[in-house]
């Protein structure tokens, strides 16, 4: 049951280093996690097994997104340049329009090849499509540096599934299924400086990601230390989810929410806007690095108590229509540059 948190726990993952840890130290933490994902559905990770440490994360994010505006524009999904071929990988340019939504991102799935369906690719959105990617002078060695933290996010994320799975009294292997034909999208994001709401003298909350849960299974956010993130407790109180140094931010979707029968809480988060980028050491705002862990297409997820089950891909679908950046957007609100007469170099 999500409760009146007012901040949110830290989860030491040291253990998932050692070489062959316990039974009954994997069971322990297995039940700490189950805690966090019943009540906050929010923590913050620490010693995670990862190769990348936050500097390298970003700045692989901060590199992309200095690219000029032509190149990321060669990236764009369908959606903004309808010449692309991409319809749900690739980058996604900041829509006018969206005022409390002002951000742009790059998507990037798994680097190997997803079964493709000949129904499927007739699809809007082709959701096992291959990766585009800059060309390699643009952002040198960015895709295998991007490819290598998409692998070792996933198998991060299959580690605390089989810990949950533990947790809610099934074999380490119960979501085994989820992991073939997965899904996983690693998300670059950034939010350009925007004028806090104390700056342009508004009272409302100034906003750069609107209210949402996470659509899949489980998600692991890298943030830089701007700060701005903010998790909604069971008394309708945002609190703040603060950058916490060397740590990764991990949520549930509602997805899990689903298969847990309930037990865990898909929490409803946001991202509040900071001022004119002063409090980036770059001025350029915020970056985040969200990594999806999503099941694959064909995935059949079900509740652990039984029930109505769901395919995946047909959520996922179901919830890209509530999401800005899959809409479609009329030629002309989209400044394409010379994106659309320049040829992909990738
Ligand atoms: O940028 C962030 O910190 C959060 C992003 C987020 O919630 C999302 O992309 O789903
Ligand atoms: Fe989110």
């Amino acid at each position: 049951m999500a409760t009146s948190f007012s901040s949110l726990p830290i989860v030491d993952l040291s253990l998932l280093s050692s070489i062959s840890p316990s039974t009954s130290d994997l069971k322990r933490l297995s039940t700490q996690l189950y805690d966090v994902f019943a009540t906050t559905g929010f923590a913050y990770l620490t010693n995670a097994p990862l190769s990348f440490t936050h500097g390298d994360v970003f700045t692989l994010a901060s590199k992309f997104f200095r690219m000029t505006e032509a190149r990321k524009m060669q990236l764009a999904k369908k959606t903004f340049v309808k010449g692309n071929k991409n319809t749900y990988r690739g980058y996604f340019p900041p829509q006018s329009g969206q005022k409390d939504n002002l951000k742009e991102g790059f998507e990037v799935g798994p680097s190997h090849t997803l079964v493709q369906t000949h129904s499927r690719s007739n699809q809007k959105f082709n959701l096992a499509e291959p990766n585009v990617w800059p060309a390699a002078n643009a952002f040198p060695n960015g895709k295998a540096r991007l490819e290598q933290l998409h692998t070792e996010l996933q198998s991060l994320s299959s580690t605390l599934l089989s810990l949950l799975a533990i947790s809610l009294g099934k074999q380490a292997d119960f979501f085994s299924s989820y992991l073939s034909d997965s899904l996983s999208t690693l998300r670059l994001l950034h939010y350009p400086p925007q004028p806090s709401a104390a700056e342009s003298g508004a009272d409302e909350v100034k906003l750069c990601c609107t209210p949402h849960t996470d659509s899949g299974i489980l998600t692991l956010l890298h943030q830089d230390p701007t700060g701005g993130l903010e998790v909604l407790n069971s008394s309708d109180e945002w609190i703040p989810a603060p950058y916490v140094p060397g740590s990764i931010v991990v949520n549930i979707g509602d997805l899990l929410t689903r298969v847990s029968g309930g037990q865990f809480v898909a929490t409803m988060h946001r991202v509040r806007t900071n001022g004119g980028g002063s409090s980036s050491a770059d001025g350029m705002g915020r970056f985040s690095v969200p990594f999806f862990f999503e099941p694959g297409e064909d995935c059949i997820v079900r509740s652990i108590d039984g029930g109505e089950s769901i395919v995946y891909g047909e959520h996922v679908r179901r919830k890209m229509g509530t999401f800005v950046e899959f809409q479609d957007v009329p030629e002309d609100s989209v400044d394409l540059g010379a994106a659309t007469t320049i040829a992909v170099e990738a």
